[in-house]
């Protein structure tokens, strides 16, 4: 240990006062304004906290949650205004320690190290060391052990961290906040890589937690967990507070209002199929298998037809779509695209065959985040730039702005880095390339996660139009909203198709069949 560094904090107890708001603000941020450059992200914005409830933060992408989060947990300064913590002023910048002590934030990524122990990763820089000022290696495993009971974490402490799946990731993120002494956690769409029974897992562990004297700050585009799990609601929009207000009193059309500025549209499961029974199909998949993933999965999807793909995460519903375009190959069976079969394995020869797709992880599989918005949407369409393999410049950019009149991308031009987009439009771009050479089959895996309720909508009307021109949809998700408007739904459960639902179902029956509840028992 160097000179001056901490030794472990002892671990301190869970707090033993009962559940409910004890009505005084844990934090409070008022009058806070933070530009970058001409970008104002938070302008005037304002939030109180109070000990003991969880808080949802919700707004569009863009509105300024995220800035908040740093300038919560003491990663940026804000130009103007000011937070205090249970009423005192929030720490220098600069003590980590302090501000530790205080508030932490479970982010969508993962701020673990991998290949370090779960012990490791908890009591990193303030391990134990006995008199002979070596760590005592035994000590951290002890004191890890003793942190994870604390806090029910049911994980070995010797497992490297990087076997974690999310969920166990995300326990540990939130016991090693808890010995730090914080006793207000962010919680940055923590469900957004769960399935749903880990969601149920997460939210028991938060009532848990919240018995124990814990308050949560909740960020999450999904309204119906807002609803499930948070006791209040605030709203920002356009870098400023809108609303604050018990989740309880506040009708879900008034929440949508307050995010977006207009009155919700309802999406229903009343558009008439667009199916055309009299044309080839767009794709046929035939006994396809993949050792470990999935097996015997058979089905088709007609032109101008919706098909969902509907399954928990272990399910193979993603495999199988990636399957479909190329990104993975199957062991048996076959895929026939518009008639034609695709070199199995091959993303190119898919996209020849008439594939566009959207991939599940935009940010690894979808777009070049460095590259020019026109370059990342035309990027599957080379043929359509110029002739032998010259890049047309001015052709290049009449499609990318077509491109994003289409899909309304909010930029001020097409060589903005697609990186410099908020979630939804960056997930605009990806749709955008999908569709760049008029498919006759589109795959969409996940295609809104992380995307907010306007874009959300936006998206989805997207598909209907392509599907209405003939074109078939693949949807493959475990998200009620993006399947509420297939034709039908194919729900996989362990490697398997296990039920076709019609249009028209309940929440219930489709969530009971991605469970693999037996809905006929
Ligand atoms: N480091 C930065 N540099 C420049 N602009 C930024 C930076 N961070 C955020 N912004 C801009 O500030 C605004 C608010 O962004 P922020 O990420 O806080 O929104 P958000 O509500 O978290 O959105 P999302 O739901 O997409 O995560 C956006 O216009 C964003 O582009």
């Amino acid at each position: 240990m160097k000179d001056g560094e901490r030794t472990a904090n002892p671990v301190p107890a869970p707090a033993d006062h009962g559940r409910a708001s004890t009505g005084l603000p844990i934090v409070e941020a008022t009058g806070i304004v933070k530009r970058f450059g001409p970008t104002v992200a938070l302008n005037g914005a304002r939030i109180t906290i109070r000990a003991g409830e969880t808080h949802a933060l919700v707004g569009r992408n863009g509105a300024g949650k995220s800035t908040l989060v740093s300038v919560l947990t003491g990663l940026q300064s804000p130009d103007e205004g000011k937070v205090t913590f249970g009423g005192s002023p929030a720490p220098r910048l600069a003590d980590r320690d302090a501000w530790r002590q205080r508030v932490a934030c479970v982010y969508q990524k993962s701020t673990i190290i991998p290949t370090l122990t779960v012990a490791e990763n908890l009591f990193l820089n303030r391990h134990d060391h006995g008199p002979s000022r070596l760590i005592s290696w035994t000590g951290v495993r002890r004191r890890a052990q003793e942190l994870l009971s604390t806090w029910s974490v049911d994980v070995d402490p010797q497992t490297p961290a990087g076997d974690l799946n999310v969920e166990q990731r995300q326990f540990v993120e939130i016991a090693r906040a808890l010995s730090f002494g914080a006793r207000f956690i962010i919680l940055d769409e923590p469900t957004a890589q769960l399935d749903g029974a880990a969601i149920n897992r997460l939210f028991d562990r938060i009532r848990d937690l919240q018995r124990q004297g814990v308050t949560f700050l909740f960020i999450s585009h999904h309204l119906q967990e807002v609803y499930e799990i948070c006791d209040m609601v605030t709203v920002f929009r356009d870098a400023r507070h809108i609303v604050t207000a018990p989740v309880a009193g506040l009708p879900r059309t008034e929440l949508v209002a307050a995010m977006t500025g207009e009155a919700a549209a309802d999406r229903r499961q009343e558009r008439p199929s667009s199916l055309d029974r009299t044309a080839p199909p767009a794709l046929s998949v035939r006994t396809l298998g993949s050792d470990g993933a999935y097996g015997d999965v058979t089905f088709r999807v007609g032109a101008g037809e919706i098909v969902g793909l509907a399954g928990a995460a272990a399910s193979g519903r993603t495999e199988v779509a990636e399957t479909v375009v190329g990104l993975r190959a199957a062991t048996t069976g076959n895929v026939e695209i518009a008639g034609r079969r695709p070199r199995p394995g091959s993303v190119p020869a898919a996209l020849a065959a008439g594939a566009g797709f959207v991939p599940q992880d935009r940010h690894h599989q979808g777009f070049v985040p460095d590259m020019s918005i026109a370059d990342n949407a035309t990027l599957s369409v080379p043929k359509r730039l110029g002739r032998g393999g010259f890049l047309n410049r001015g052709r290049r950019d009449r499609l990318a702005e077509g491109m994003i009149r289409n899909l309304a991308i909010k930029t001020p031009g097409p060589e903005l880095p697609v990186s410099g987009l908020s979630g939804g439009n960056q997930q605009k771009v990806v749709m955008a390339r999908a569709l760049a050479d008029d498919p006759r089959l589109l795959v969409l895996i996940n295609p809104t996660a992380g995307v907010d309720v306007r874009s959300k909508e936006f998206l989805l009307g997207k598909v209907e139009e392509t599907a209405e021109s003939g074109t078939g949809v693949l949807i493959a998700s475990d998200e009620l909203d993006d399947l509420r408007m297939c034709d039908r739904v194919l729900v996989m459960f362990q490697g398997r198709v296990t039920n076709e639902i019609a249009r028209g179902w309940h929440d219930h029956d489709l969530v009971a069949a991605m469970e693999g509840m037996d809905l006929n028992a």
